[in-house]
């Protein structure tokens, strides 16, 4: 949609019949992210960045960009960093979003390095659903490369007891990784977005996102339409539509009902510490 309206990640080419102020097409550059979507992986992160483009004022980077994260891309500095954004005019807001940063113990002080007044956001979702989605894509990514794989409950369970050792699982304690934020930032600089709630209706998700980032109410409940076909919201713009790619809102991996129970029991202390560090809780299995 954004590309339609704004040139995407290249400089907006005027036509001569409606061209704005050379000034302004001067002022076109190309900024560090004043947002940045932290996580979490599988969480929802793709739709919200996606939603929050709608915003005329928002601008996104389209891929991930993994710099904090990835010790390659770090060491190449900001000027790299940056040439990775879009192009902005003055006043407007760059986002991007890296799910990755969430859960990479060095990323906190390396993002605080780069602007400590950043803003973050965060959207969570049921840590247990989060682990069969990362688990699903993980499968996906096998099945398309003719690799082996194991079953959920192959990798999930030892002995028929939740191994702690799962990465993905590790990935769903929610509490770990923010400590280690809240370490470096405060709690008010880190907005967290209800991933399962944006699901089920965007939109009030979204009006909380724009007062965080202290942006002018734009998106409205006409930019989105639940559609049938996909079983999830997709975006109206300008008479545009677009639905997220088939990569998101696919059908999870099977697990049994008894092991889903043992991972909700297991998550529920995790879930606990959670809840308290946001001041807030969310109805999760
Ligand atoms: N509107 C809309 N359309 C499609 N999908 C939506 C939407 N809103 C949220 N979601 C959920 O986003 C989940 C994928 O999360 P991420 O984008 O963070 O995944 S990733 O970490 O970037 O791979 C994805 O997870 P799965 O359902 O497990 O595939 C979706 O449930």
């Amino acid at each position: 949609l954004r590309e339609l309206r704004a040139g995407g990640s290249s400089p907006p080419t005027f036509s001569s019949s409606s061209s704005p102020s050379s000034s302004s097409y001067n002022a076109t550059q190309q900024r560090l992210p004043g947002a940045i979507i932290i996580g979490v992986r599988k969480g929802g992160t793709r739709a919200l960045l996606e939603m929050l483009n709608l915003h005329p004022d928002v601008e996104v980077a389209k891929a991930e960009v993994h710099y904090f994260n990835v010790e390659e891309h770090y060491r190449r500095g900001l000027a790299w960093y940056r040439a990775q954004m879009p192009f902005t005019l003055p006043g407007q807001l760059t986002v991007e979003k890296t799910p990755g940063y969430f859960a990479a113990p060095q990323v906190p002080a390396h993002v605080w390095d780069m602007n400590p007044a950043v803003r973050l956001l965060l959207i969570v979702r049921d840590p247990a659903e989060r682990l069969v989605s990362d688990y699903t894509q993980v499968l996906h990514n096998r099945l398309t490369r003719h690799k082996p794989y194991q079953t959920l409950e192959d990798l999930l369970l030892r002995k028929g007891r939740i191994d702690p050792g799962y990465k993905a699982l590790q990935r769903s304690l929610y509490h770990q990784h923010l400590a280690r934020w809240l370490e470096v930032f405060p709690l008010e600089q880190i907005h967290v977005v209800d991933g399962d709630a944006l699901i089920r209706d965007p939109f009030p998700e979204l009006r909380k996102a724009e007062r965080f980032l202290d942006l002018p109410p734009r998106i409205s409940p006409d930019n989105f339409y639940y559609n049938t076909t996909k079983g999830f919201y997709c975006l109206l713009s300008a008479g545009h539509d677009k639905c997220l790619d088939e990569s998101k809102g696919r059908p999870h991996a099977p697990l049994s009902s008894q092991a889903f129970k043992k991972l909700c029991r297991y998550f529920r202390k995790p879930n606990k510490l959670f809840f308290e560090m946001v001041g807030r809780s969310f109805s999760w299995c």
